[in-house]
């Protein structure tokens, strides 16, 4: 069947190409043409592992397309999907949806036969109402047009993997409708289905609220070992054989406890706080207080690492020379957006400290966001002369670095391992100083 994907950023290009790879004919639409031009010439405009085969093979069969035309999108299929930003306003919680609105106001007026817009991108509850709504006034089809939503619990560098084989499918419908939207999404997505992916029929505001849901308690998951954390540095407990123990009970397990730097991203930091602002314009002011929590949470191991890195060089950043090892917010991406590596360099730099920062793959990105830290090419280069070294995101190259790595480089032999995946007795017996975040 065929489909268009409107935004073709690390969502909607993930979709398009794996729709496609289903077996559809997609079309993508994006606003910006030069991620249009590199999309339609094979290149991922962003770094995702796998998707550059996806989206070559069926560019080559023919089955994939991207475009800036609204006017040939709305031609060229029935069913829509929206895959737009939804960031965070500046200077307040909520989330800023003028991204989805424009894509309605834009779309539906061409709308002159039945069609479904099926939403993907992260929206407050109630989003999806107004924007059926919306639509049906623009839209010469009027009451033929439906919109459902089809909630996205895509992971960064497991975008593919998790987008053809989901944990579940979560469909919302505005079940006045004619019923037409759950007919084609099931269509569309008749190999998952058959591959038993779980199918979750609901309604607009349970899918909605799944979505943000789940990424709430993701995010509560980790401050929790985080809060954790903060008493085992009181106490000389290690967290991460604390985590290890908590894991074996099947009802915790052993995921999302990895203690250290915490959660950054374009999804968790930002969905929480829309989360909190949707709840509080609902009246249930209450009900989210705890996210406030889990976000102070979050912010504080950010501090507590520049307070570790402080340490690390005797007591002043003034002039102390900081390699930090990541940028990414974290690894297998190259995502940038709210990347707890980036907010403690640019802290240590703040603080008077000469700060080198290398990343495999987001160099490109930290240097548009972040223009005014230094960039290196590589580890050996980061750390040449380094008074510390701050591992902020757990690249494989980082993992696996021994002692002698950065010998020869280095000034002085302390680091401080932000996400708690060095051997700290390795690093210790060859003569390192080395902290971990809630180890001891
Ligand atoms: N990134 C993820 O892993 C992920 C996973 C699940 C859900 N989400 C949600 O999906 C949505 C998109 O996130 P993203 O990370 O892909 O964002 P992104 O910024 O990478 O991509 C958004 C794309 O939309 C395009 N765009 C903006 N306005 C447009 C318009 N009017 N018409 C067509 N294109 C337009 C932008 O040019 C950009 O390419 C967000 O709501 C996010 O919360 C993201
Ligand atoms: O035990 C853990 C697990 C993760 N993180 C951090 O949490 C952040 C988010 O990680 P992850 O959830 O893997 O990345 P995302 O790609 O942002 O994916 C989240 O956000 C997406 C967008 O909403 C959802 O689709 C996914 O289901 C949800 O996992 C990163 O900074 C990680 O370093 C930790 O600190 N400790």
């Amino acid at each position: 069947m065929r489909c268009t994907v409107f935004g073709t950023g690390y969502l909607g290009a993930t979709h398009a190409a794996c729709m496609a790879e289903l077996g559809h004919e997609v079309l993508g639409v994006d606003i910006d043409p030069g991620k249009v031009a590199k999309l339609s010439g094979g290149e991922v405009p962003f770094y995702e592992p796998g998707l550059a085969d996806v989206l070559r093979r069926n560019i080559d069969a023919g089955r994939l397309q991207f475009t800036t035309s609204y006017v040939d999108a709305a031609a060229f299929a029935d069913l829509h999907f929206l895959g737009v930003g939804t960031p965070q306003k500046k200077g307040e919680y909520a989330a800023d949806l003028r991204h989805v609105y424009s894509v309605i106001d834009t779309l539906a007026p061409l709308l002159d036969r039945p069609a479904v817009i099926v939403g993907k991108s992260t929206v407050p509850v109630g989003t999806a109402a107004e924007l059926g709504s919306r639509a049906r006034e623009l839209a010469p089809a009027a009451d033929e047009v439906e919109v459902a939503w089809n909630p996205e619990f895509l992971r960064e560098g497991f975008a593919v993997e998790d987008t053809l084989r989901p944990d579940r499918l979560v469909l919302g419908v505005d079940r006045a409708r004619s019923g037409r939207a759950e007919v084609l999404v099931r269509e569309l997505y008749a190999d998952l289905i058959a591959d038993e992916v779980p199918f979750l029929l609901t309604d607009l505001p349970t899918a909605e609220l799944v979505k943000v849901s789940a990424n709430a308690f993701l995010a509560t998951k980790i401050s929790f070992i985080n809060a954790i954390s903060e008493v085992c540095e009181a106490t000389g407990a290690d967290v991460t054989a604390l985590a290890d123990a908590l894991g074996y009970d099947a009802r915790i397990g052993r995921r999302f406890l990895n203690a250290g730097l915490g959660f950054g991203g374009g999804c968790l930091p930002k969905d929480i706080r829309a989360f909190m602002a949707r709840a509080g314009e609902l009246g249930a002011n209450q009900a989210l207080t705890f996210l406030r929590e889990v976000d102070s949470i979050n912010m504080r191991r950010r501090t507590k690492m520049v307070e570790l890195g402080t340490r690390a060089v005797g007591g002043s950043l003034l002039g102390a020379n900081i390699a930090v090892l990541g940028a990414a917010f974290k690894p297998e991406s190259d995502d940038v957006r709210d990347s707890p590596a980036l907010n403690v360099a640019g802290m240590m730099q703040l603080h008077g400290a000469v700060v080198s920062v290398y990343d495999p793959k987001a160099l490109d990105n930290s240097r548009r966001l972040f223009p005014t830290l230094n960039y290196a090419t590589s580890v050996a280069e980061a750390c040449a002369g380094a008074d510390a070294v701050l591992l902020a995101t757990e690249w494989d190259e980082f993992r696996s670095l021994r002692p002698a790595d950065l010998e020869g480089h280095v000034r002085a032999r302390a680091i401080v391992d932000g996400r708690n995946c060095l051997d700290a007795d390795e690093w210790t017996a060859a003569g390192w100083s080395y902290r971990g975040l809630g180890r001891g």
